[in-house]
């Protein structure tokens, strides 16, 4: 069944408070569409976990940097809500940024420590726009469950913090890149990479692969897996942006991953002008 579309607060508020009284349990998958298969996976997810989901389409302008794609963000409504009609998604909602973003609007949330280094460093500001507009999602719809992407890694990491933090109550889930056959990390910004472009886009998960593989034959030096990820950025000719290995949960930066110890390797570069990131887990 086509899901039904929300786009203002007060709608939202009245179709949550339905769910209340008729006790359905809720997952949330806030999205900025252009949907893949990654999204899907996280909408059929909330689907076990809860009774009904719902997702939000929104390209939060708060979360881009000035010199970034906001303006040509790829989008597809319609096939947007085909690809959450046959996920199960009963309601999306689908704002104007002047919904989130009143006239008068003065409310925004850092979550510190977490958003220091990697994209935090280099996408000044991305954070904070992430964390206000996953605050008022949670706040509105007040889910059961909300899902997300390790994909985004830092950013499941600054979520879980400030649902914590801020006692929103919700059950974070993280789940699994989910990938094109080849390895790349399906992204809504693949679609901006040319023939040429998307085989050299290989190289991110080529490089975290590596990495991962001389952890296996027990290469514990970040520095030596660092390396291992950037000589293959540098054979695809792809510019790096960070590559570095961190604790998985409080990304504190590493020396040695020690036994035991659960890290993950980051990587974020350009493939021509456009900029993608991936990362995998490290246990060490
Ligand atoms: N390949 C993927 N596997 C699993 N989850 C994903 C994947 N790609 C994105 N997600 C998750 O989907 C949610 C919405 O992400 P978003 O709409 O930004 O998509 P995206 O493909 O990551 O786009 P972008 O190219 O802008 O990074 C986030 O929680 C994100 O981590
Ligand atoms: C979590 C999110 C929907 C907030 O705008 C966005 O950052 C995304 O799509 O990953
Ligand atoms: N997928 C994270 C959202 C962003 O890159 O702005």
């Amino acid at each position: 069944m086509a899901p039904r579309v929300l786009r203002t607060v007060p709608e939202v508020k009245a179709w949550v408070e339905t769910l209340q009284q008729e006790g359905r349990r809720l997952a949330l998958v806030p999205t900025m569409g252009f949907l893949h298969e990654g999204h899907v996976s996280l909408m059929r997810e909330g689907g076990r976990r809860a009774d009904v989901v719902a997702a939000s389409i929104f390209v939060n302008p708060t979360q881009f940097g000035p010199r970034e794609d906001l303006a040509r963000y790829p989008r597809d409504f319609e096939g947007d809500l085909g690809r959450c009609a046959s996920a199960g998604v009963e309601a999306v909602f689908a704002p104007e940024p002047s919904v989130m973003y009143p006239p008068g609007y003065q409310t925004y949330v850092d979550v510190t420590d977490v958003s220091q280094g990697l994209c935090g460093e280099r996408r000044p500001g991305h954070f904070r726009g992430v964390a206000t507009i996953v605050t008022q999602l949670l706040a509105l719809f007040r889910p059961k469950v909300a899902l997300f992407g390790e994909k985004d890694y830092q950013q499941l990491q600054v979520i879980r913090t400030l649902n914590r933090d801020l006692h929103l109550g919700a059950d974070i889930v993280g789940m699994p890149t989910v990938r094109e056959a080849d390895g790349l990390a399906m992204s809504s910004r693949n679609a901006y990479l040319s023939a040429d472009e998307r085989q050299r886009a290989l190289a991110l998960s080529k490089g975290v692969r590596a990495a991962q593989a001389l952890l296996s034959s027990g290469t514990r030096d970040t520095g030596v897996l660092v390396d291992a990820v950037r000589r293959e950025l540098k054979a695809a000719d792809l510019r790096e942006d960070y590559v570095e290995v961190r604790d998985a949960e409080t990304l504190s930066p590493l020396g040695t991953v020690a036994p035991g110890q659960t890290a993950r390797v980051l990587v974020a570069a350009f493939c021509g002008a456009t900029r993608l990131i991936d990362n995998m887990p490290l246990d060490g």
